[in-house]
């Protein structure tokens, strides 16, 4: 602004010379002419003294005239009467005449030559005063212009006048911002150490109430003895009153004691009818289940020509002759063939990418396990896309479960049942009329279940009915109990199984909140008769590992000292906390996360935040599996929540869509070629929150629009400051406290701007027009587990600039990187997380948009085209699950 105001006063100092040159000049010319005109002026005023005295003259001769004319007829007159004297005068007369009529003949010439001459002279005159008059109006002309430019003049003096103050101020305003600068680093500097003051204080504040709570355990203890002294003293004094006492206690242990075994039976019976009902319940489930397996395995199917199923049959003929396989073997398929069985169809057209001998194993698998075509895995999650859905995790139980089961799996899923679930979006929800009782803190609380389909998947809901009312809270995460909230849940699901009698091959946990479903599982259910099942663990995100004092994990009835060992649940820096993560680890036959590349960051010490010496100590079973998104509901041909559906083929309704969208957060449309920079993501320091800032700025600088949908994930953080207080402590939610505040104010500071929009919240539905409506889509991330948004955003045409790290780096490619071969090239990525890397990337991609749209377009159409869906991720899931399930049953054998 400094610049452009100086540049301005300089542009205005060059106006105000000119013009001052030009009133210079049209002075001295004003002058001159001034001179001319005096001059004529003067010439005027002779000639029309010249004019007044040849009009006197030619008055003169025209008396002369007439004296003349006189003079003629009175000669003819007297020529009449004495003609001879008369002719002698006459003739005298007549020379006289003739004389006198000379001269004046010759004054008359000369006066009207005169006369000639002098209107000649005249009518020269006329035209210069003519002449001069039109220079004189000129003139006037050249002074109007001089008053305008005289005004102009005034009105630069007065804007300049303003710009030195403006000037002023801003230079003012730059010295003020450098100061606070300083400032702000200073505070920042103050911030961290009364941060680590904060954390110093948190840690003894845990010592002093564990001493506290040791002090109380005492205290009651002296008081218990205390107690007992003064009884003891007190039957010391009347020992006929202790032998009453005695008695009378007798009594009424006898009595409790009958009420004891009937309440017993009581509860017997109702266990009995309990279990009974369960078994009722779960052999209709069996049932159920066993006849959609008859019915999918026994339906033929219809749709597939003959030609199809005879070719089936000459590939086993084929592999029987070249003895791929066995007779029994082929006799086996070809009853499948002859049966037109779905399952051989699927293997057939599986197979159809794959060499021979992966085709081979693959009809293989159907003879070795003709009844059991797939696994029974069970998902226990703490969130499921669409009705509890925070972030990607939601993401992966849907399009997993999905994908799985359209693999013949048979999935279920148990999720607590939150109040605020989109309960719009469960299909046939209803209660069952049994309830399940698990337990907490020493005691056994009843849970409603539940069911209902979501997303063709069905789907179990625990609602404890525990006084602490622990999913009535309005939103998933960030209560002070969490941990209790949890670890509640993975015990009530566990619980559920095993009276629902199930028998799943698989559990899959997920994230910190269900990994007590790990050590549960080995030490309390597996004993109980739960013991079908491998324990599969997914880590979504290393940053969260829910730890908490030791003593905490006794509330689910997990054994406490044998579990608070180093090689078991015990944190690796706080060895009087637990981490649920690291119990997950320990106790699962699986262990993944959600990238290769995410997973070889975790095992350093940098990216493994603590949990890396464990990863590696158990790196067999552990390996990362890039996530697949949910290419049903990310799909932009069906899309609902777009204004107009639109595919890789007709790109002309994405350009409606980023049209519509402009319309509805009003920003300006006026320009169709403008960029528009889309974001959507937790407002956590993880996704690069800074760099997020920047790009925004950076995105106006280049002439593009920026539209920002960011969560925070505590609903409640802005409002109530306690509870923010307490999040800080438990998940280090200070943080994103800090950074939503930021982004209120960029949101507020760009309230009504033409190009940039800030909407602060979760929207599942705007999300989905977001990601049609843009160009570009940006991920800054510090780092990124997997990722989702940049895989939905190239499935709906948003070309990624991301940073290489975790997912990211495993899912976008550069399009100028010649280490990548052509077809792979997605985006534009960066590696360094600062703002020269966001700049590099930003230009690149703003160059190709703006000057090579036909490469642009290339490259949408390509990015919509690849495939990001669950098929491949979901194989690999499914092979870990059965190498795993077939060495549990390998060892069942040996043992
Ligand atoms: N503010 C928001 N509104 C709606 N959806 C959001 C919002 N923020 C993130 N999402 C969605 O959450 C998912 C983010 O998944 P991912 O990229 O794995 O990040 P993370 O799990 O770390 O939040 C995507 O489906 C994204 O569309």
């Amino acid at each position: 602004m400094i610049k452009n105001a100086e540049r301005n006063i300089l542009l205005l100092n060059q106006a105000r010379v000119h013009a001052l040159e030009d009133l210079h000049k049209i002075l001295s010319e004003k002058e001159t002419l001034q001179g001319e005109i005096n001059i004529l002026e003067m010439r005027l005023t002779e000639a029309d003294a010249q004019i007044k005295v040849a009009c006197q003259e030619k008055i003169h001769v025209e008396l002369l005239e007439d004296q003349l004319e006189k003079l003629r007829n009175e000669l003819i007159h007297r020529g009449g009467s004495g003609k001879s004297e008369l002719e002698l005068s006459q003739n005298q007369n007549k020379i006289s005449n003739e004389e006198v009529l000379l001269a004046r003949d010759g004054r008359v010439h000369s006066l009207s030559k005169e006369v000639d001459s002098l209107k000649t002279e005249n009518l020269a005159l006329k035209n210069d005063i003519q002449a001069l008059k039109s220079m004189l109006s000129n003139v006037k002309n050249t002074d109007e212009r001089m008053i305008t430019l005289e005004n102009e003049r005034s009105f630069l003096q007065s804007s300049l006048k303003e710009l030195e103050s403006k000037l002023s101020v801003s230079q003012e305003d730059s010295s003020n911002i450098s100061t606070l600068k300083v400032e702000c680093k200073d505070l920042w500097a103050k911030v961290e150490n009364l941060q680590l003051l904060l954390d110093k204080a948190t840690k003894q504040a845990d010592q002093a109430i564990l001493v506290l709570q040791q002090n109380q355990d005492l205290r009651k203890k002296v008081d218990k003895l205390e107690e007992s002294l003064e009884e003891a003293n007190v039957f010391k004094v009347s020992s006929e009153k202790m032998q009453q006492y005695n008695e009378l206690m007798q009594q009424k242990m006898k009595l409790l004691e009958e009420r004891l075994q009937k309440s017993d039976q009581e509860i017997h019976s109702y266990v009995q009818l309990y279990q009974e009902s369960v078994k009722e319940f779960q052999d209709t489930l069996d049932s159920l289940i066993e006849e959609s397996k008859k019915r999918a395995s026994n339906e033929p199917v219809d749709d597939m020509p003959w030609e199809f199923w005879s070719r089936l049959l000459l590939t086993i003929d084929g592999w029987v002759l070249e003895k791929k396989i066995s007779n029994t073997d082929a006799k086996l398929l070809r009853e499948l063939v002859w049966k037109r069985d779905q399952h051989i169809c699927d293997a057939y057209l599986a197979c159809k990418e794959k060499n021979e001998s992966e085709a081979v194993s693959t009809f293989l698998r159907l003879t070795s396990s003709p009844a059991s075509p797939g696994l029974y895995v069970v998902h226990i999650a703490a969130e499921m896309a669409p009705v509890a859905k925070v972030g990607g995790l939601g993401d992966v139980v849907t399009g997993l479960s999905k994908a799985l089961q359209k693999k013949g799996h048979l999935v279920e899923i148990i999720l607590p049942k939150y109040d605020c679930m989109q309960y719009n979006r469960v299909r046939d929800l209803r209660a069952l009329d049994v309830t399940v009782e698990s337990y907490f803190d020493g005691k056994l609380f009843q849970n409603k279940v539940w069911v209902g389909t979501v997303e063709g998947l069905p789907v179990y809901f625990i609602e404890p009915h525990h006084p602490n009312k622990f999913f009535w809270r309005g939103q998933y995460y960030g209560e002070h109990d969490d941990f209790k909230r949890f670890s509640f849940f993975s015990r009530a699901a566990l619980e559920l199984l095993l009276q629902a009698g199930k028998k799943p091959d698989i559990i899959h946990c997920h994230d910190w909140q269900t990994a007590f479903v790990a050590p549960l599982y080995w030490d309390l259910y597996a004993p109980k008769g739960l013991n079908s099942a491998r324990i599969c663990f997914t880590c979504h995100n290393f940053e969260y590992q829910g730890t908490a004092s030791a003593t905490e994990l006794a509330s689910c009835g997990l054994d406490v000292p044998q579990l608070n060992r180093p090689d078991r649940m015990q944190d690796n820096s706080a060895h009087d906390r637990v981490n649920p993560v690291k119990g997950a680890i320990v106790f699962s036959n699986i262990v993944t996360t959600v990238s290769p590349t995410y997973a070889q960051e975790v095992r350093t010490a940098e990216g493994g935040r603590g949990l890396h010496s464990t990863l590696n100590f158990h790196s067999k079973k552990f390996m990362g599996i890039l996530n697949g998104i949910d290419t049903d509901a990310w799909n932009p041909t069906t899309d609902i929540f777009l204004k107009v559906q639109y595919s890789a083929n007709e790109l002309q309704g994405k350009a409606e869509n980023k049209a519509a969208m402009r319309r509805h957060l009003g920003l300006l449309s006026a320009d169709d070629q403008q960029p528009l920079v889309g974001c959507i993501t937790r407002l956590v320091p993880q996704k690069g929150v800074h760099l997020i800032r920047h790009a925004i700025y950076r995105t106006l600088e280049m002439g593009g629009q920026f539209v920002l949908l960011g969560s925070s994930p505590v609903a409640h953080i802005q409002v109530n400051l306690y509870c923010c207080f307490v999040y800080a402590k438990a998940n280090d939610g200070k943080e994103d406290l800090i950074n939503k505040r930021e982004f209120e104010g960029i949101a507020n500071q760009f309230q009504n701007h033409e190009h940039i929009r800030l909407i602060l919240k979760y929207d599942e539905s705007l999300s989905h027009y977001i990601y049609a409506a843009s160009d570009m889509f940006i991920i800054p991330s510090i780092f990124e587990p997997c990722g989702l948004t940049q895989m939905i955003a190239m499935r709906y045409g948003s070309v990624p600039i991301a940073r290489k790290t975790g997912g990211l780096n495993d899912s976008v490619f550069d399009v100028d990187d010649d280490t990548i071969p052509h077809q792979f090239r997605n985006g534009f990525t960066f590696t360094t997380p600062d703002e020269q890397g966001v700049n590099g990337a930003f230009e690149r991609a703003f160059n190709l948009y703006k000057n090579n749209q036909k490469s642009w377009q290339q490259l949408v159409r390509n990015d919509m085209n690849i495939d990001f869906s669950w098929d491949s991720s979901a194989s690999q899931y499914e092979e870990l699950y059965a190498k795993s399930v077939a060495r549990a049953r390998a060892a069942a054998i040996h043992t």
